[in-house]
């Protein structure tokens, strides 16, 4: 297991930062290797975000070494989306199977994870969100069918997409983790339109189901001063409370994003007029 920390920027630090500094502020790439498990702490919030891929053995990992408790879920929730081919999620000895775009809730109290995939050839790829949690929660596998669907956009603005919930409020409950997939519908290029900020949280995408060729041209930073970062497959974009997120893809592509902060209300959110974007 592998543990790499983020501590985030401010706004006003931002303004200065060339290409490098940016991406290594907000970007996480390398999340799925063959047979580890990669994770970022990030002081965003303390949102922890990792990936994992078993391709030829099983993939462990519980201890609380790196954070300071005596499990890494000892006082966390963790969200667990796979993104690959179908595997298990073994949670103190409970098996969870996951096949592609199911998510396991893990509540606090969990200790040792064990991950697999059904075949090497299509390995799982588990992406994951955990947040500090003030409550035990049971775990609960959501399949695909039972997540929240929600459609949005229009394919003549090139922004057509179904945004699936999966840990909230109306799905399954967690403390204050909020966590689901959008997928693009084919043809259109742009997510999160039109674009918003949500003071009271702070969120992270995974963009995922790109060909290797393609990228994601992702913006973020206030909205009357955006940046922008270009993405690969598979990797994570850090967006604090204070920043935009939205992007347009060069292909298709999917992306889970992962919330937290004060509130689990995924409509407290302020809208931003494109005209305000500069
Ligand atoms: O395409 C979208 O719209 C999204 O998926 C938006 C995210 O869910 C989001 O930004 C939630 O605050
Ligand atoms: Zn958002």
């Amino acid at each position: 297991m592998t543990m790499k920390i983020l501590y985030g920027a401010a706004p006003q630090d931002v303004k200065g930062y060339d290409t490098e500094k940016l991406r290594s502020a907000f970007l996480m790439t390398d999340l799925f290797t063959p047979d580890a498990a990669n994770f970022t702490y990030t002081h965003v919030d303390r949102l922890l975000l990792g990936g994992a891929m078993p391709v030829s053995r099983n993939v462990s990992f519980g201890s609380g070494d790196e954070i300071g408790t005596p499990y890494l879920l000892s006082a966390r929730e963790m969200g667990i989306a796979n993104l690959g081919g179908t595997g298990t999620v073994s949670v103190d000895g409970q098996s969870f199977t996951l096949e592609n775009r199911d998510v396991l809730y893990l509540g606090r109290g969990a200790r040792e994870i064990v991950m697999s995939s059904l075949s090497g050839k299509t390995p799982a790829r588990f992406y994951m969100n955990s947040v500090p949690a003030g409550a035990d929660i049971p775990h609960k596998l959501i399949k695909k069918a039972e997540s929240k669907a929600v459609d949005l956009g229009d394919g003549r603005r090139s922004n057509k997409r179904r945004l699936a919930m999966y840990i909230h409020p109306e799905v399954t409950p967690s403390c204050l983790l909020l966590m689901g997939i959008t997928d693009l519908a084919e043809g259109s290029v742009w997510n999160t339109m039109p674009p918003h900020l949500h003071e009271r949280r702070m969120e992270a995408y995974c963009y995922f189901d790109m060909a290797a060729e393609d990228r994601i041209i992702h913006l973020m930073g206030r909205p009357e001063e955006t940046r922008h970062l270009i993405v690969a497959n598979g990797d994570a974009v850090l967006s604090p409370a204070w920043s935009i997120h939205m992007g347009a893809g060069t292909g298709p592509y999917a992306f889970v994003w992962g919330m937290t902060g004060e509130n689990q209300e995924y409509n407290d959110v302020a809208p931003v007029a494109l005209a305000e974007l500069k």
